[in-house]
């Protein structure tokens, strides 16, 4: 058997198409495109890469695109104006700032100084809440993109076993709350997890955000289930090589011969974390101009 391939780039060019339209009768309306600012502090160059696309599809959706890089030795209190900054900037409808931040910066006090109204990652607490109580808000990107992968094969997940390898903020938290919220019965795991391995084979969704290379082995995964890869880890350059490859969490090649369907690393949640960005900038700027009437 060879599981269906999933195809993020496919999906992502279709909500960033949607978000082209809604963004054009914005502009119309409002007289201004709406606008994303992303901060970069430091030069790592894997975000370089993901800032310059991001920038690229911001502009191509109708969207304006305002970029801040700061060097690494940026002080707390300077990246805190910053962000203050931008809250008070009309312009600017959604604020992402890049993480992980180089030490000694600390996340924390960045992610409650923004706009809860602005906040296209969704990990400030009052979104991150609002999640969680099923009220309306703004949701983390990668999730979002994880679940839209999820219900290409699976629309109707009442009653799935769902399980989620990850407890972060940005990604296994969230993704767990949007499964529960789906109907599936959900179980987070974690590095304290118990046989993992088995607790995989009772998955029929199975979600890996985890950051380890390959860590989930094709006898983990129970015939036929959904797996949606969102690991991004860049192999150590082979011989002669610039840069290493880009592989998922999930072992594709022994996956691929057992799951139902499967996402690949890279063309998978990737472009789809982008693609909700977008929307979630835009949902912003909505609701931003609905409140300013
Ligand atoms: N596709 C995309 O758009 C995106 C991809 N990513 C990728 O997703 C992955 C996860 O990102 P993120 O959530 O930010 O990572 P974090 O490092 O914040 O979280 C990793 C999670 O994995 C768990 N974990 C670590 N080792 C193991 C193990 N051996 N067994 C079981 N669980 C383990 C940790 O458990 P514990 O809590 O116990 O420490 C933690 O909850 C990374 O590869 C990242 O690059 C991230 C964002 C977007
Ligand atoms: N505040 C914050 N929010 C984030 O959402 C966030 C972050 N910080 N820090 C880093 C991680 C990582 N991340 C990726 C998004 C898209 C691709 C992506 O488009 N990947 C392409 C490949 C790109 C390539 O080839 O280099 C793909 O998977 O097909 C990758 C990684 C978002 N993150």
């Amino acid at each position: 058997m060879q599981a269906k391939l999933i195809d993020g780039k496919a999906e992502a060019a279709n909500v960033r198409a949607a978000v082209a339209e809604r963004a054009a009768a914005f502009s119309a309306r409002h007289g201004r495109k709406p606008g994303l600012a992303v901060v970069l502090v430091g030069n790592d160059p894997a975000s370089e890469v993901y800032v310059a696309s991001k920038v690229r599809l911001t502009r191509e959706a109708g969207m304006e695109s305002f970029e801040h890089r700061l060097p690494a030795d940026t002080a707390q209190d300077d990246l805190l104006a910053l962000v203050r900054r931008l809250n008070a900037d009309d312009a600017v409808d959604g604020i992402l700032v890049q993480l992980p931040l180089p030490a000694p910066l600390d996340a924390g006090p960045v992610i409650l100084a923004i706009d809860p109204a602005k906040d296209v990652d969704g990990l400030h607490p009052e979104n991150a809440g609002r999640l969680v109580a099923g009220l309306p808000g703004l949701v983390p990107c990668t999730p979002m993109g994880a679940m839209h992968l999820a219900r290409t094969v699976r629309p109707r997940m009442d009653g799935l076993n769902a399980v989620v390898i990850g407890r972060s903020n940005l990604v296994g938290k969230p993704v767990a709350q949007l499964l529960l919220n789906a109907n599936a019965t959900v179980t987070m795991a974690h590095s304290r997890t118990q046989d993992l391995a088995g607790l995989c084979r009772t998955a029929d969704i199975l979600v890996a955000a985890v950051g380890r290379p390959g860590m989930v082995r094709g006898d983990w995964i129970k015939p036929g289930a959904t797996v949606i890869d969102v690991g991004i880890n860049r192999l150590p350059p082979a011989d002669g090589q610039a840069k290493g490859r880009l592989v998922g969490d999930v072992a594709f090649d022994e996956a691929v011969a057992v799951a139902g369907a499967i996402t690949p690393v890279p063309g998978g949640v990737g472009p789809m974390t982008i693609a909700f960005l977008l929307q979630n900038t835009l949902t912003a700027a909505e609701r931003r101009a609905d409140v300013m009437r």
